[in-house]
């Protein structure tokens, strides 16, 4: 793939009718007197690259904390492939096919890149703990599959040459690619990016919009991208929800939501 990320016709952005495999309707969420989110409602549609925008503070990741069932919302409920999420405790969620990354990092630095992406399988894994602990023969055929499965991801996201290395010892750019690979370990329909692009210099960025195409195009895999970085999310996405105060301001293609004058006066300060 040689795009660049910031190049429109790179994401290929979809036209036709897709159905939604992420509905959020009328969601609210509050914390004491702040207004965290406010009747948000939109959908990330299946085979989509969904942005998620908003200056500071706009309430995008209250809404992926939602998304992990980490947060509660107080009014509203967000559906996944049409099933409400309302009932399902947090370690539920990645079994349901949302796979997601941090902001900050959450790799095991003594652990090496291959011992940390086998981890993200964990979830999708059938084996307990007396099976394990038996190591039965399908649990070996299961960590089988697994190291194979990990090793797949490691060549998809070019990580061949470290995958013994400790992650602790890679570079910043390197160890956000090995988060990915850990996500995508769980078989996600949908993977949560949040600030994917954060600390990474030019060179990287365009990497990851090549790698963001990548996972949606080749591997099938919906995204919801929460990011700052508007050349790589207008890059990117197939659609655009922008936020602000809690509020939606618009939603769209890249270029509607990038004109909207909503936006553009919430970019510049103004409070709707
Ligand atoms: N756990 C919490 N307790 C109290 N207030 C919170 C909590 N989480 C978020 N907020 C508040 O909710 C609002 C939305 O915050 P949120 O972190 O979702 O915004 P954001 O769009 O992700 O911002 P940023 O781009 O800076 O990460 C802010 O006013 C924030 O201070």
């Amino acid at each position: 793939m040689n795009h660049s990320a910031s190049d429109p016709a790179a994401a290929g952005t979809r036209r036709e009718p897709a159905s939604a495999l992420l509905a959020v309707h009328d969601v609210s969420v509050r914390f004491g007197n702040i207004v965290a989110l406010d009747g948000i409602s939109f959908e990330a549609p299946a085979g989509y690259v969904t942005g998620l925008i908003g200056p500071n503070g706009a309430g995008k990741t209250t809404l992926f904390n939602c998304l992990s069932r980490l947060y509660a919302w107080q009014t509203g409920d967000i559906e996944f492939n049409g099933r409400s999420l309302l009932p399902l405790p947090p370690h539920r969620i990645a079994g349901l096919g949302i796979g997601r990354t941090f902001q900050n990092l959450a790799l095991f630095d003594s652990m090496t890149v291959l011992e940390n992406v086998k981890i993200g399988g964990h979830c999708t894994s059938t084996s307990g703990f007396l099976s394990n602990a038996l190591r039965l023969p399908y649990v070996r055929r299961e960590e089988l599959d697994a190291g194979r499965k990990a090793s797949e991801l490691i060549g998809f996201l070019e990580l061949d040459a470290v995958a013994h290395l400790p992650a602790g010892q890679l570079p910043f750019g390197t160890r956000k690619r090995v988060e990915l690979a850990r996500a995508l370990m769980g078989d996600p329909q949908l993977l949560l990016l949040d600030e994917p692009a954060a600390g990474l210099n030019h060179e990287e960025v365009d990497a990851l919009g090549r790698i963001i195409l990548s996972i949606r195009t080749d591997l099938g895999v919906s995204i919801l991208l929460v990011e700052h970085h508007m050349g790589l999310v207008m890059g990117v996405s197939d659609k655009v929800v922008a936020l602000n105060f809690g509020r939606k301001l618009a939603e769209g293609t890249p270029k509607e939501v990038q004109q909207h004058p909503d936006v553009i006066s919430a970019y510049l300060g103004g409070r709707p």
